[in-house]
């Protein structure tokens, strides 16, 4: 027997009618008929009597799933609960729902269809009145009704503030007033059939690239952050999701003073990001900033797609890209550290809710078990960091002996950091226009003209992992063996692309991390680098907010000479200020 449990806003109603709805559950149509006139009518009895519209909700068996009192929007099936059949097919499920209004299902309506995927939604509206048949069974309660369902897409412009996207626009065909009568006359498996079909040829046209997730974009732009930095942040975001394997399919933007607490953007741009979701067959959500835990919980059931923000993304790549033992060493100790308030979170959540049914006995248990054995294998992998860090802080000193000065390449992800390594020292490390292209430093010798001899001078040059904004507190504490190669250095050399638009704030970012190094690192100079492909404009600029930078083309070889100089110059006033 299952439980009848009746969804929606059932304040004020008398028990009589509770029951009415509940007998609903026993009815059951023949499977190729999309609503019987008996059971529309009987619908409509209740809800005429209660006042309020009614939702039923099919299977294609015929069989009532779902009761709800409250419109298709405020009785939806929460996407969790929906089967995930994916964008190549419907739900399986209609809605029947009543109407006071004399009109067609409304845009909200029409979303919450969209968003289930159901297969139909049929609107009964109501005449006000009606009567009990002798025998048995309504009758008159449905004045007129109408039937919606889903359109294979069509691309269409959408977008906020006029920037043109390509979003796929829900499609869906609403059919004018007819009868009950004619409503029930409708070749119900023959339309779902058929759009199913037509569903199918569109999903496999468009699958051609198979498994890589198609990720959304979410940008909130809150009130400290201006227009520019917020595209910038954005931009970025769609390079990260992109080195980490993923396809963005579109962004969606909101403005607000603040995030909502719960699910930080308001509840209409939810609903919104659902059905871009749903039309545009998005299997991953990302967003712009860092989202609590709790945010993620509540993002992911209201749309039941899977919601991950930026740091994930970072750690992401980071994961894959780590070769060396200590690369992936340090990168598995960022992820646990960055999953183990989560877990907590998850358990605080449930005590905060009271606990009651399914909070107690395995599953808090379970999660205890599971925080513990993260906590353990968390000071396991900090005990091998730090006996890497020792190690190195060992060859450097060994590179101290030799008196051979020691030069950190730094600088935002895909300056160009490696690609002057390998210049400057004919060393061959890999080189991508990628973010985060290098995990593991190098360190390479070569040789730079002395500063007050001029003779051959020996240094070491060390290249290091590129730098980003807000980069996630558990990496930098993860990767801080390799961050002390920057901390420890005589001097830097930081690279900055200046053939990018934010290049200004990448240089700020950079500063801010070196910052927040436990270590103070020695002197550093500028060099603004890709100047092959730089406007006379942003050179103009650079030259003149940092005249004593260097220029240069890594990949071109321009500017190299100078540089060595001024390495040269830089090794003399570092090695003077000890
Ligand atoms: N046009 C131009 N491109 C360059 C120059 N130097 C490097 N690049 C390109 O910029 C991209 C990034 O170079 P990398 O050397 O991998 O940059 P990185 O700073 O080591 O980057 P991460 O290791 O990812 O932090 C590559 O595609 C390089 O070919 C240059 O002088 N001019
Ligand atoms: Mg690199």
């Amino acid at each position: 027997m299952p439980i009848e449990t009746i969804y929606g806003n059932l304040q004020g109603l008398k028990p009589s009618q509770l029951k009415q709805l509940k007998r609903l559950y026993h009815q059951r149509l023949p499977v190729d008929c999309i609503a019987t006139p008996e059971f529309s009518q009987r619908l409509a009895a209740i809800s005429t009597d209660i006042g309020e519209s009614v939702c039923a909700y099919l299977n294609r068996r015929g069989q009532v799933i779902r009761v709800g009192v409250g419109t298709p929007r405020q009785t939806q099936i929460p996407p969790l609960e929906l089967p995930r059949y994916g964008v190549g097919r419907l739900s399986g499920i209609r809605c029947l729902s009543t109407q006071v209004k004399a009109e067609g299902p409304n845009q909200e309506s029409l979303t919450a269809m969209a968003i289930q995927r159901l297969d139909a939604l049929v609107v009964l509206t109501l005449t006000g009145e009606g009567f009990e048949r002798r025998g048995g069974g309504a009758t008159g309660y449905v004045r007129e009704t109408y039937l919606a369902y889903l359109t294979p897409q069509a691309t269409g412009k959408a977008g906020e503030d006029g920037q043109a996207e390509e979003l796929a626009i829900a499609n869906w065909h609403v059919s004018g007033p007819m009868s009950l009568d004619l409503l029930a006359k409708q070749d119900f498996l023959n339309l779902v059939e058929g759009l199913e079909a037509e569903f199918e040829r569109q999903f496999i046209a468009r699958e051609v690239d198979g498994r890589s997730d198609c990720a959304l974009l979410v940008g909130v732009m809150t009130a400290e952050i201006d227009p520019e930095q917020f595209e910038d942040g954005l931009a970025e975001l769609a390079r990260l999701v992109d080195t980490a394997g993923g396809k963005v399919l579109g962004t969606i933007a909101q403005k607000r003073s603040r995030l909502h607490p719960q699910t930080a953007i308001g509840a209409g741009k939810v609903q919104e990001l659902a059905l871009s979701a749903q039309t545009l067959g998005a299997n991953l959500i990302v967003f712009d900033r860092d989202l609590s835990p709790a945010q993620v919980r509540n993002l992911e059931t209201q749309i039941g797609v899977r919601v991950v923000d930026r740091t994930e993304v970072i750690l992401d790549i980071f994961a894959q890209r780590a070769q060396s033992g200590a690369g992936k060493l340090q990168v598995e100790l960022a992820q646990l550290e960055y999953t183990l308030p989560r877990l907590t979170g998850r358990g605080e959540a449930m005590s905060r809710l009271g606990g009651g049914i399914g909070t107690r006995g395995p599953g808090e248990t379970k999660l205890e078990t599971e925080r513990r054995a993260i906590s353990r294998r968390i000071a396991q992998l900090q005990k091998q960091v730090d006996r890497l860090q020792a190690h190195r802080s060992r060859m450097r000193l060994q590179r101290q002996k030799q008196a051979v000065p020691s030069i950190a390449i730094v600088g935002y992800t895909n300056a160009g950091k490696s690609t002057l390594l390998n210049t400057l020292t004919s060393a061959e490390i890999y080189t991508a226009d990628q973010l985060f292209a290098t995990l593991d430093p190098t360190t390479r010798r070569c040789f730079v003209p002395d500063a007050q001899t001029g003779d051959r001078l020996a240094i070491v040059l060390t290249d290091t992992v590129g730098f980003i904004h807000e980069l996630p507190p558990s990496l930098m504490d993860a990767f801080r063996a390799t961050l002390e190669e920057v901390s420890e250095a005589d001097a830097l050399l930081h690279v900055v692309d200046l053939s990018h638009p934010a290049w200004q704030s990448h240089i700020q970012s950079v500063r801010q991390i070196l910052k927040e190094l436990p270590v103070t690192p020695g002197p550093s100079l500028i060099v603004f680098n890709k100047i092959d492909c730089v406007s006379s404009e942003a050179l103009a600029i650079a030259r003149e907010e940092f005249p004593l930078a260097a220029f240069i083309s890594a990949r071109a070889g321009l500017g190299l000479e100078t540089l060595r100089q001024r390495i040269g110059q830089l090794v003399d006033y570092a090695i003077a200020r000890e």
